[in-house]
C-alpha cells in the first residue's frame, strides 16, 4: 500500500492556448494537512478539479489512494470528497432536504443520524429547514463543509474552507477540521489564501505560480529558506518571485 493519498505526475490542464496547470508532480502523504497555494489563476482550482475527476488532464497521470484515477476513479470517488465556494447547492431545496439528497447519493449508512450529528457540530441547527438559496455566504460554507463531511472522506479536498466566515466561525471551523483529521486519520488538501489558517493546519504546503510548483516543504522550512517570520511573506515572495532577489542581496 503506498504512502502517499494523492501522487500526481506531470499533471497537466491546457485550455486551449492557456496551459493552466504544467507538468507539476507531487505526492500528498496519507493523514497529512497539506496546502496549496498561489496567486489568482495559479492553477489550484484546475489542479483540485482534475484530482476529482471533475476535469481530464490533458496529460499526466493521478493516484489517489493507490487507485488510477484515469482507469478506475469509480473505485475511490466513494472515499472522497471536497468543498469549494464555487459550487452552488440547489437553492429551492431546505438544508436539510440538500444534506440528505447528498448523503443517499453518497450512499451513507444512517442518513438521518449523519445529517443531525454534522448539523450539531457545524452549527447548522438554526438554519437547517430554510431554502440553502436564502443563505448567506458565511452559513453556505459551513452547509457545503457539512456536505464535504457526510461520507466520512478519507480525501478530503478544500478549497478555500473559510472564505466568507468571520474570524470567529472559522477559527471553530478549523477546530473541528483539525479533531476531524485527529479522528479519523484523513488526507486533507487545502487550497486557501489565508496564510494563518495554512500555518495553523498544514503540515506542507505546495506552492505554485503560473501552472508550476514552484517551491515546496513544511511551514517551518519555507521561513527558514525565505527568512520571514510569517507565511505571508513567504507568500509574497514567492508569488512575486523575489527569492532570487533576497539571494543576490544577500551575497
Ligand atoms: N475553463 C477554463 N477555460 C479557460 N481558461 C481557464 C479555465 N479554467 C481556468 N482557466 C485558466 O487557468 C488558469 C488557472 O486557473 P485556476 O482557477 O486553476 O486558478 P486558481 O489558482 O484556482 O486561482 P484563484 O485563486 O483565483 O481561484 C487561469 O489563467 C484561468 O484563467
Amino acid at each position: 500500500m503506498t504512502e502517499d493519498a494523492i501522487k500526481a505526475v506531470r499533471l497537466t490542464k491546457r485550455f486551449g492556448a492557456v496551459t493552466a496547470v504544467d507538468a507539476i508532480d507531487f505526492a500528498v502523504p496519507r493523514g497529512s494537512v497539506t496546502g496549496l497555494l498561489g496567486g489568482n489563476g495559479a492553477g489550484k482550482t484546475t489542479t483540485i478539479s482534475m484530482l476529482l475527476g471533475l476535469l481530464l488532464p490533458t496529460e499526466g497521470s493521478i493516484r489517489v489512494l493507490g487507485v488510477d484515477m484515469a482507469r478506475n476513479r469509480h473505485a475511490v470517488l466513494p472515499r472522497m470528497n471536497f468543498s469549494s465556494p464555487y459550487v452552488e447547492l440547489p437553492h429551492r431545496l431546505t438544508v436539510k432536504e440538500n444534506l440528505v439528497v447528498y448523503a443517499h447519493l453518497y450512499g451513507v449508512a444512517g442518513v438521518r443520524r449523519r445529517v443531525e450529528e454534522l448539523a450539531e457540530e457545524l452549527d447548522l441547527t438554526a438554519f437547517l429547514d430554510r431554502p440553502a438559496g436564502s443563505l448567506s455566504a458565511g452559513q453556505k460554507t459551513r452547509v457545503a463543509l457539512a456536505k464535504a463531511l457526510l461520507n466520512r472522506p478519507q480525501v478530503l479536498l478544500l478549497d478555500e474552507p473559510t472564505a466568507s466566515l468571520d474570524p470567529d466561525t472559522a477559527d471553530r471551523l478549523r477546530s473541528y477540521l483539525e479533531a476531524y483529521r485527529r479522528a479519523s486519520g484523513a488526507t486533507v488538501l487545502l487550497a486557501s489564501h489565508n496564510m494563518p489558517e495554512v500555518e495553523r493546519l498544514c503540515d506542507r504546503v505546495l506552492m505554485m505560480r503560473r501552472g508550476h510548483i514552484v517551491d515546496r516543504g513544511t511551514p517551518a522550512e519555507l521561513l527558514e529558506k525565505y527568512g520571514r517570520d510569517s507565511m505571508e511573506d513567504v507568500f509574497l515572495d514567492i508569488a512575486r518571485d523575489r527569492r532570487e532577489g533576497l539571494a543576490n542581496a544577500a551575497e
